[in-house]
């Protein structure tokens, strides 16, 4: 599913990341580490969002600076702690993402209704609460038809119930729609109720495979 190659990524001159070989099925791939390893590098450059050296290749198809456009119509990503302009409403946000992302008639509101965003379709996002703002940021990574969705940290702030209704949906997308996920998670991740496919520790920018 996802092939990095090579890849080093620095930050004024100073490596936080290197990863020569990366292979990662179609699954659920868990990603754990201590404060300041890398983990947040590693999904940010996955999605696109960070120049690096290196290849990123999904699908063994869309090289990520090659094919840029089909690469990021497939990858999704939720931020640990999202963060938009404050005057921008959840409306607005989901109006702008839904587009680029070829969001598919009705999913909006079926996925607004799922994270319990319609409760603040119109209030703009410098009113929320943290939790607010996760629930926001985990129905933008959901929009269009992604093959990958990098989930980082999608359980802080959640509520519970909320937290129940996202694991249901991210084990349908993996069961019927053969979806895959990379999560991120200072929490137990049994609470989530997943299958992990695979276990990955990120220390001082290495990873190396793991158990749970
Ligand atoms: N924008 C940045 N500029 C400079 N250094 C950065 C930047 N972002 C992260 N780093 C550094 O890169 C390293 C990895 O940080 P990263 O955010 O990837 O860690 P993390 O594993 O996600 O940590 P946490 O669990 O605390 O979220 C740290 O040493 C951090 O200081």
């Amino acid at each position: 599913m996802l092939t990095v190659s090579n890849l080093t990524k620095a930050y004024n001159g100073h490596i936080a990341l290197t990863v020569p070989e990366l292979h990662l099925a179609a699954g659920i791939h868990y990603f754990r580490g201590g404060n300041g390893s890398g983990k947040t590098t590693f999904f940010r450059t996955v999605a696109g969002l960070l120049p690096f050296s290196g290849e990123i290749v999904l699908d063994n198809n869309y090289e990520i600076t090659q094919n840029p456009i089909d690469y990021r119509m497939r990858v999704n990503y939720a931020e640990a702690e999202p963060l938009y302009p404050s005057f921008l409403t959840a409306r607005d946000l989901v109006a702008f993402v839904g587009k680029a992302k070829q969001s598919p008639a009705g999913q909006v509101d079926a996925l607004g209704e799922l994270l319990g965003v319609d409760a603040f379709w119109t209030k703009p996002t410098g009113q929320f609460s943290s939790g607010m703002l996760k629930k926001l940021s985990l129905l933008l990574a959901f929009l269009g038809t992604p093959r990958l969705i990098l989930l980082d940290e999608p359980l802080t702030t959640l509520d519970v119930a909320t937290t129940e209704r996202l694991f249901t949906y991210v084990r349908q997308l993996r069961d019927e729609q053969h979806v895959s996920f990379l999560l991120t998670s200072h929490q137990d991740v049994s609470l989530t109720g997943l299958s992990i496919t695979s276990v990955w520790q990120v220390s001082s920018g290495v990873i190396t495979q793991s158990e749970l």
